[in-house]
C-alpha cells in the first residue's frame, strides 16, 4: 500500500456543494487511521431495538486525540452507534447489542464493566444544553462531588481549570453563584463541556452540540473541540457536513445502519471511495 502522506491542498475537487473546502487548506498532512494510536475500537457490532436491526455489522477505528465525526441521513443511527461507546443505550428498554467495543483494549460490554466508571471516562454531551438548575459553580462541581471529592480549594481549582478549558471562565467569573440556566445556550454548551471535562474523561461524546446553538456560540463550540482534542478523544455526530469538514479527522458516513465510509475527513471529502457517500456530500440525497 502507498504511505506516502498526501497534503490537504493536493488533488481538490470541491465536490461538495456549500463546504468551504478552504477550511481543509489548513490540514498540513492527511493522516491515516493504520498511523494513529487507537483509544475505541469497534468489532462487528450489531445493535437492536427489540425486532428493530438498527446497526448492522459495524467495525471502526477512533484514533485518539482526534475528532472523529459520524454523518448521514436522518436515522441512519449516528446517535445509536454514539451512544454505544458509553453504554446509554442500555437505558432502552429492548435494546441488544451483539460484538464488541473496547476502549484501550477492553470490552465495555464485558458482565464485569462498572457502567458507572466507564460514563466517567467517556463523557457525553447532548444536542440541547442541559445545565441543572443549580449555580454556575455547583454544575461543574457536581462529577467532583459524586466521585467523593468535597475539599473546597480542589473544587475551587478544578471548576476554574474546567471552566477555563472551556472557553467559558472569562464570562462567567463574577457570576459564578448565578444559575446556570441565566446563561445564553452557547454559554449553557460550553458550561456542559465543562462540566464533562472536569472529571478528566478519556473520551468526549457530542451529539449534535451545536444544532440548538447561533453561529457565533458555534464557531465558540467548535474552536473548543479543536482546542480540546489536545487532550480528549472526541467523537462529535452532526447533521452539517461544513462542520464535519471543520472540526473533525475522521469521518464516517453512515446509511440505514450501516456503516458506508470511513477515513481522513480530508480525503472522504474531497475523494469519496463510495458512490453512496459521494452522493450524500454532493446534496444528491439525504
Ligand atoms: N429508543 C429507540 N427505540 C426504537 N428505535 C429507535 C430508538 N432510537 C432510535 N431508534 C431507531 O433506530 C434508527 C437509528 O436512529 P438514530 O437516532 O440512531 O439515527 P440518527 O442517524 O442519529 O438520526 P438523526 O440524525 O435523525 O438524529 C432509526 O430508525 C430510529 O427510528
Amino acid at each position: 500500500m502507498d504511505n506516502k502522506p498526501m497534503t490537504g491542498v493536493q488533488d481538490k475537487t470541491r465536490l461538495t456543494h456549500g463546504i468551504d473546502m478552504s477550511s481543509l487548506d489548513r490540514i498540513p498532512m492527511a493522516s491515516r487511521i493504520e498511523n494513529e494510536s487507537i483509544a475505541l475500537e469497534v468489532d462487528n457490532l450489531d445493535l437492536y431495538y427489540g425486532a428493530k436491526h438498527a446497526l448492522h455489522g459495524i467495525n471502526m477505528k477512533i484514533a485518539r486525540n482526534k475528532v472523529t465525526a459520524f454523518i448521514g441521513p436522518s436515522g441512519c443511527g449516528k446517535s445509536t452507534l454514539l451512544r454505544c461507546f458509553n453504554r446509554m443505550n442500555d437505558l432502552v428498554d429492548g435494546c441488544r447489542v451483539e460484538g464488541s467495543l473496547t476502549l484501550d483494549g477492553k470490552n465495555i460490554y464485558d458482565r464485569d464493566v462498572d457502567i458507572a466508571m466507564l460514563r466517567r471516562r467517556v463523557g457525553m454531551v447532548f444536542q440541547k444544553p442541559n445545565p441543572f438548575p443549580k449555580s454556575i459553580y455547583e454544575n461543574v462541581a457536581y462529577g467532583l462531588r459524586l466521585a467523593g471529592i468535597n475539599k473546597k480549594r480542589v473544587i475551587d481549582e478544578t471548576v476554574e481549570w474546567a471552566l477555563k478549558g472551556a472557553a467559558l471562565w472569562d464570562e462567567v467569573k463574577d457570576r459564578l453563584d448565578d444559575s446556570a440556566l441565566g446563561l445564553s445556550g452557547g454559554q449553557q454548551q460550553r458550561l456542559v463541556i465543562a462540566r464533562a471535562i472536569a472529571i478528566h474523561p478519556d473520551v468526549i461524546l457530542l451529539d449534535e452540540p451545536c444544532s440548538a446553538l447561533d453561529p457565533i456560540s458555534t464557531l465558540k463550540v467548535e474552536e473548543l473541540i479543536n482546542e480540546l482534542k489536545h487532550k480528549y478523544t472526541i467523537v462529535i455526530v452532526t447533521h452539517n457536513m461544513q462542520q464535519a469538514a471543520r472540526v473533525s479527522d475522521y469521518t464516517a458516513f453512515m446509511y440505514v445502519g450501516d456503516l458506508i465510509e470511513f477515513g481522513n475527513t480530508d480525503q472522504l471529502f474531497t475523494k469519496p471511495s463510495k458512490k453512496q457517500t459521494e452522493d450524500y456530500i454532493t446534496g444528491r440525497y439525504g
